[in-house]
């Protein structure tokens, strides 16, 4: 039985359940449960701190786990991506007080640096030849400068709310760039069981990101039509009871819908409908 960690708290936690359930899984009702057994897909899902789960997976305890990038990396684990997941964005960054005046990464140098990401930042710092003295801090990092315990702090930083409700600006390049990502231990076994869940993430994440475009369209313009929307291999299109229109269907771009839309109202496409698409295998 494949046995898949799953974040039970925090940012990453609801987003991660509900993929798991569009992707046909089993996931738990009582927010307090620890574990939900799946026996029509042969999975054990363990709920547990975001934090933690790079740790059990790379332990080979558990065989899979959804949990942040950023996290992963601080942990040191020996796990590899399998598949970004397309949601918990964000930054990991340096941030100081700013009335201090524009800070670089080099002024780091023999400052206390507060955060709950000690490994991230320590190899960062290294990174760049600078000595600092790096605090760890589990959390509300932002308001250690204020308390006195560090001059810069280093932290998830996703709409910049926090930082500006505490008079700090981010400097220096990104640390990490994360999101919600499937992990797995470096040369574990279970191959076949583990794709088979990445393969049904990866077609929940690929329909979030295309919707299915149906229109009708006059017969003598259907070159222009297939330019507009042309698919991923090619658009099905299906003779109407009129024969000067056919229907056509193809996927795009979530994003570039409206602008496709637009257009294809413009030349004179009608009826023209957009769908989600819940999961695909491609
Ligand atoms: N706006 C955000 N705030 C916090 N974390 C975010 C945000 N956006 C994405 N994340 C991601 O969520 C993960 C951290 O999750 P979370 O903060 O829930 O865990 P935690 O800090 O260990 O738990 P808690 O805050 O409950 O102690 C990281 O991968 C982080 O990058
Ligand atoms: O840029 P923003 O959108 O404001 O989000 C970033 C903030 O959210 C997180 O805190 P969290 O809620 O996880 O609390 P914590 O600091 O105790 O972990 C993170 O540590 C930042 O403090
Ligand atoms: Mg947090």
């Amino acid at each position: 039985m494949l046995r898949v960690a799953v974040p039970n708290k925090g940012t990453l936690a609801g987003p991660a359940s509900e993929m798991l359930a569009e992707a046909g899984y089993r996931q738990r009702h009582e927010q307090r449960d620890l574990t939900v057994l799946d026996p029509v897909n042969d999975v054990e899902f363990f709920f547990l701190r975001p934090k933690d789960i790079a740790i059990y997976v790379g332990s080979g305890e558990l065989d899979l786990g959804i949990t942040g990038r950023d996290l992963a990396l601080d942990s040191g684990s020996p796990v590899d991506e399998r598949l970004a997941l397309g949601f918990g964005g964000s930054n990991f960054r340096y941030a100081a007080p700013a009335e201090a005046g524009e800070w670089s990464v080099g002024d780091l140098a023999g400052r206390r640096i507060a955060t709950s990401y000690p490994r991230l930042v320590t190899d960062d710092l290294a990174r760049y030849g600078v000595s600092a003295d790096v605090i760890r801090l589990d959390g509300a990092v932002e308001i250690s400068i204020q308390l006195g315990v560090a001059d810069a702090i280093a932290d998830v930083v996703g709409s910049g709310r926090t930082l500006r409700q505490h008079s700090l600006v981010a400097f220096g390049e990104p640390i990490c760039s994360s999101e919600a990502v499937v992990i797995e231990r470096r040369g574990s076994d279970q191959q076949e069981a583990k794709d088979r869940l990445v393969a049904r993430l990866q077609g929940v994440v690929f329909a979030q990101q295309y919707v299915m475009l149906d229109y009708n369209c006059p017969r003598d313009l259907l070159d222009e039509a297939a330019k507009l929307t042309p698919g991923l291999g090619s658009p099905t299109m299906s003779p109407l009871a009129d024969e000067k229109w056919v229907a056509v269907r193809a996927m795009v771009s979530r994003k570039e819908a409206p602008a496709i839309m637009d257009r294809l109202a413009d030349f004179g496409a009608k009826a023209i409908l957009s769908s989600d698409i819940r999961s695909c295998r491609m």
